[in-house]
């Protein structure tokens, strides 16, 4: 029986998923109509950010300066070469200023609905309200409407089509007289476009092969045609129809349990009523056959007389009861003799027949539920008796109880079934033959008013007539989605669980989850998934899958990609001075000024920050393709009017191609990130193409940045001196600190290559730390080998002296090394102090004061301002070694030395010529009064232990 059943179950199931099928194609076509009409929103959009320059026209007009505003039509105008002519008039239609179109009559233009535009008509308004006295129009080229194709990011709405249709769908965009704008697959021809004219309806028969729909924009010249395959959708079908069957069969069993406990309750009460009716029938086969008990009461003898039955009935045997009524009465149960009691004063009133019941308890311990019925009869003496039958009950007594029960049972597992579905927690009705039949308290809410009652209603004034369908189908489960009308508020979709209610005849019960929230989140979700917020553009997630898209699509038709990377400079300043709101809208402008320098022919995206990324296909030469920055350079540096001050923004560029320079976008992007680095280094406001050495550079920082910036810096790194000598006698007057890494990856073990790095790191504060404080504590071994004259002098980085708080720095390494502040001299060049002059000076009489000595380094390549460099607290100046170089070849013109000699010694301080490699420079140093000198002459720069071969150098001016 239960395979019967299920066989059963299982049909229906099959039946159902049949109409599945038929209620998905419902909905397909419901999908490919939003589909249709989302995407006309979308290019709506599109055209009305295309058309944000022109839009932006109504910002001029804040300045009515006809040559202001003339410019900027200009400019506008020829960025969007398909709009031939732009005019600002006033509020009663006087030409304040016109270009392309001079002569024309611009009154029509006024009476045109605001933002309609590239009509029909010649000339339409663009800008109506702002300020409210002028307007801003502008005049499209009647003959070509089709240039409304220019201002379609095709690659956007493909993106967007993506996200609407996925795969299965065919999605395009016409113009109305079929020519095509865009589509979400290659090979679509005009004729297509013509298959699909008559709209909303296929023109084949629905044997066709396709489901369609077309839909015109309201506000621009083009149409949407959807398609979506029939195969397509089938197999969507069969996909969902697998687990929709499993979940249709588990509500069916789960409802049929429900159904179950209702049958089984109901028919427990049909064999009891059947019991009682077999008990009654017994009862009248008992009566037919004389099983009745009769007996004949004389109530003023007190005497009874009974038939045989009786015994049976009272399980006394006949010689036990004797003939009295009292034997009888003590047989009665004790809570049952008072209504015999009353039974009898009954027949004071009339002669009867009266009934009564009672329990007899036999001897046998058997307890017989009995009931004597009885009439007076008189005779004509006027002597009467009693006399009737008795008749045992027992099981139908029985019966009665338990039906008793039974009919309690039922109307609490009903009760409990109604709770169970009051308590489903959404809006639930079960619909029969088109009328509310039942509704919860969530449905009331959700769907009807507070003062009439869903119940007993027709169900067409809540859903619509494919769900009433689907519902009057009957015997199905499934979910399928909807509209709802609810009484009172808006029509809101929601998800509906149908389930057949197997109770007799055919009713549907309905759960409804409103899912209208859950739509515009998941939207809300994507859009935010995808867009950064303050642009409007793609985010850095977006723009990657759009550059793998355009990879793809360069390696099949062989064209050339171009990715950029833009990095404003100096943005950081506009943000700290003008606030993050205005820096805001620093960014908006950029972005409106990135759309146009592009001409719409690429992709941009915000990567974070002041960081953009632009895409560009592009087929032509290399060298074509690369015009676009000076475009963009131009763009970002016309002046931005920002908070009442005008702005001159600049960008770096870093430029890649594909597949060259990285075949996947992660590597496409971080290459061009390298290259804009570059550009960065390069001074800022250029562009640079990557090259793979970039990439070895950006290593080589990463490997700086990593193993310099731990704690084990005595591990990695290690100091050299280098003696500097008097030039006569040539005794050792000092020694200078030399920074080397000699585990250095590359090049980096020698400081003209380590420590412009650590600077750019920022590592030279950390590091210079441990140079001060390493050749502090090696001072003591110096003074041992060299004399405790000897004077140690270490460079000091212009970023120790900003960034640090060097007075304390330079205390801490003497108290903790023990070396004394006489025998410490820092190097400093002159662009160190030019960051913040006036606290360079204090730090130097600061430092001054303690006792430690200052020598300004690399004297005669910086600013060389004597006024400036004679407010320093100085005690020595060190000519660059590059003037002393100068000096090898003996034919050039010494003057340019001499000078700098000159110049340091009338600021009356120590000179020190470096660079000092041969004899004749150190003869021509001395005869022009420069006595100190430090070079490869007298010693290159070697390792603390080999200092002390230092101490008596050969004389070398004897040599
Ligand atoms: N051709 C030639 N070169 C000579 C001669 N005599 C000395 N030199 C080189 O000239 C540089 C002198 O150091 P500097 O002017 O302070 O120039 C230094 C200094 O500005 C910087 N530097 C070195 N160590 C440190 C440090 O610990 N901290 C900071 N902030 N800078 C350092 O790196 C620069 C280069 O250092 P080095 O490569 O060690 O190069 C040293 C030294 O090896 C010579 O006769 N001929």
């Amino acid at each position: 029986m239960s395979a019967i059943v299920s066989i059963g179950v299982i049909a229906l199931v099959a039946v159902l998923q049949v109409d599945g099928y038929r209620r998905m194609v419902a909905v397909q076509r419901k999908q490919i109509s939003a589909a249709a009409n989302a995407l006309v929103r979308m290019v709506d959009q599109q055209i009305d950010s295309s058309l944000g320059p022109l839009l932006a026209l109504r910002n001029v007009v804040d300045d009515p300066a006809p040559d202001v505003l003339r410019q900027r039509l200009a400019e506008v105008q020829a960025r969007h070469p398909e709009l031939p002519g732009f005019v600002a008039l006033d509020a009663r239609g006087g030409v304040l200023a016109a270009v392309g179109t001079a002569g024309a009559d611009w009154a029509p233009a006024m009476r045109a609905p605001p933002l309609s535009l590239l009509g029909a008509t010649v000339r339409v308004a663009i800008g109506t309200t702002t300020p409210p006295s002028m307007r801003v129009l502008v005049a499209t080229r009647a003959a070509e409407p089709a240039a409304i194709g220019t201002l379609i990011d095709a690659d956007g709405v493909r993106d967007g089509m993506t996200h609407m249709m996925l795969a299965r769908g065919t999605l395009a965009v016409f113009s109305p007289e079929g020519r095509l704008f865009v589509a979400n697959r290659e090979g679509i021809s005009p004729h297509w476009h013509d298959a699909w004219n008559n709209e909303g309806h296929a023109p084949a028969d629905e044997d066709s092969d396709h489901f369609h729909a077309r839909v015109a924009s309201a506000r621009y010249p083009f149409v949407v045609v959807v398609t979506v395959d029939r195969a397509g959708v089938f197999e969507e079908w069969m996909r969902q129809a697998q687990p929709s069957m499993l979940g249709g069969l588990a509500l069916i069993v789960l409802l049929n349990v429900g159904a179950g406990v209702f049958t089984r309750a109901y028919r427990h009460q049909v064999r009891l009523v059947e019991a009682l009716s077999r008990t009654t029938r017994h009862l009248g086969d008992v009566q037919r056959t004389g099983h009745i008990g009769l007996w004949e009461a004389d109530l003023s003898t007190g005497t009874i007389a009974w038939s045989g039955h009786v015994h049976e009935i009272t399980g006394f045997p006949p010689e036990r009861m004797e003939g009295r009524q009292g034997t009888y009465f003590k047989l009665i149960h004790p809570e049952d003799q008072p209504g015999m009691v009353a039974w009898l004063r009954r027949f004071e009133q009339g002669d009867g027949p009266y009934d009564v019941e009672h329990r007899l308890c036999r001897p046998d311990g058997r307890e017989v539920q009995v009931v004597l019925r009885g009439a007076r009869i008189t005779d004509e003496g006027g002597a009467s008796i009693l006399t009737g039958t008795i008749t045992e009950i027992t099981a139908l007594h029985e019966t009665r109880l338990r039906l008793r029960d039974s009919d309690r049972d039922l109307a609490a597992s009903e009760a409990a079934y109604r709770q169970l579905l009051a308590r489903v927690p959404l809006p639930l009705v079960i619909v029969r033959d088109g009328l509310i039949e039942y509704a919860n308290l969530f449905a009331e809410r959700r769907l009807g008013r507070e003062d009439r009652s869903l119940l007993g209603r027709d169900a067409a004034d809540f859903l619509d007539s494919e769900t009433l369908e689907a519902i009057g189908r009957g015997g199905e489960s499934g979910n399928i989605t909807a509209w709802l009308e609810p009484e009172e508020g808006m029509p809101f979709e929601a998800e509906l669980a149908l389930s057949q209610v197997r109770d007799g005849s055919r009713g549907t019960l309905v759960i409804m989850r409103d899912v209208t929230e859950q739509r515009r989140y998941e939207e809300r979700l994507n859009h935010q998934a995808t867009h950064d917020e303050l642009t409007g553009l793609p985010n850095r997630r977006s723009l990657r899958e759009t550059l793998q898209r355009l990879i793809a699509r360069t390696a099949l038709d062989d064209s050339g990609l171009m990715v950029l990377f833009i990095d404003l400079d100096h943005f950081k300043v506009i943000n700290d001075a003008l606030g993050h709101a205005l820096g805001d809208q620093v960014l908006r402008d950029i972005t409106l000024r990135l759309g146009d320098a592009l001409f719409g022919e690429g992709h941009v995206g915000r990567f974070g920050g002041d960081e953009f990324v632009a895409m560009l296909p592009f087929t032509g030469p290399v060298a074509q393709a690369l015009q676009v920055l000076p475009r963009i350079q131009a763009a970002i540096e016309e002046p931005l009017e920002v908070g009442g001050t005008v702005q001159r923004l600049r960008c770096s560029i870093g430029v890649a191609f594909a597949t060259r320079d990285g075949a996947d976008a992660d590597t496409l992007i971080r290459n061009a990130d390298t290259a804009m680095y570059d550009a960065k280094r390069s001074g800022r406001h250029t562009w640079k193409r990557y090259s793979p050495d970039m990439h070895a550079v950006a290593m080589a920082r990463l490997t700086v940045l990593s193993r310099l910036s731990g704690a084990h810096l005595d591990d990695e790194l290690a100091l050299v001196w280098q003696t500097q000598h008097a030039g006569d006698d040539g005794r050792v007057i000092g020694v200078e600190a030399l920074l080397r890494w000699p585990s250095a990856p590359g090049d980096l073990d020698m400081p003209d290559r380590l420590v412009p790095l650590l600077e750019e790191t920022g590592a030279i504060v950390q590091i210079g730390q441990w140079v001060l404080r390493e050749a502090c504590r090696q001072q003591r071994r110096i003074a041992q080998l060299l004399g405790p004259d000897c004077r140690i002098a270490v460079n000091i980085s212009a970023q120790q002296l900003v960034n640090a708080d060097l007075v304390a720095e330079v205390r801490r390494a003497l108290e903790e090394t023990g070396a004394p502040a006489s025998s410490l001299e820092l190097e400093l060049t002159e662009s160190a102090f030019m960051q913040e002059p006036e606290r360079a000076i204090q730090t130097l009489h600061e430092l001054r004061a303690m006792g430690v000595s200052i020598a300004l380094d690399d004297f005669g390549t910086g600013y060389s301002n004597l006024m400036y460099l004679s407010r320093l607290p100085l005690d020595k100046v060190k000519i660059d070694r590059h003037f002393t170089s100068a000096l090898l070849q003996e034919d050039v013109d010494a003057s340019i030395c001499r000078s700098i000699v000159f110049l340091a010694r009338n600021l009356r301080l120590e000179v020190v010529a470096e660079g000092v490699e041969t004899p004749w420079q150190r003869r021509w140093l001395m005869a022009e009064g420069c006595t100190a000198m430090q070079g490869w002459l007298f010693s290159r720069p070697v390792p603390l232990d080999e200092l002390g071969a230092q101490v008596a150098p050969a004389d070398p001016v004897a040599s």
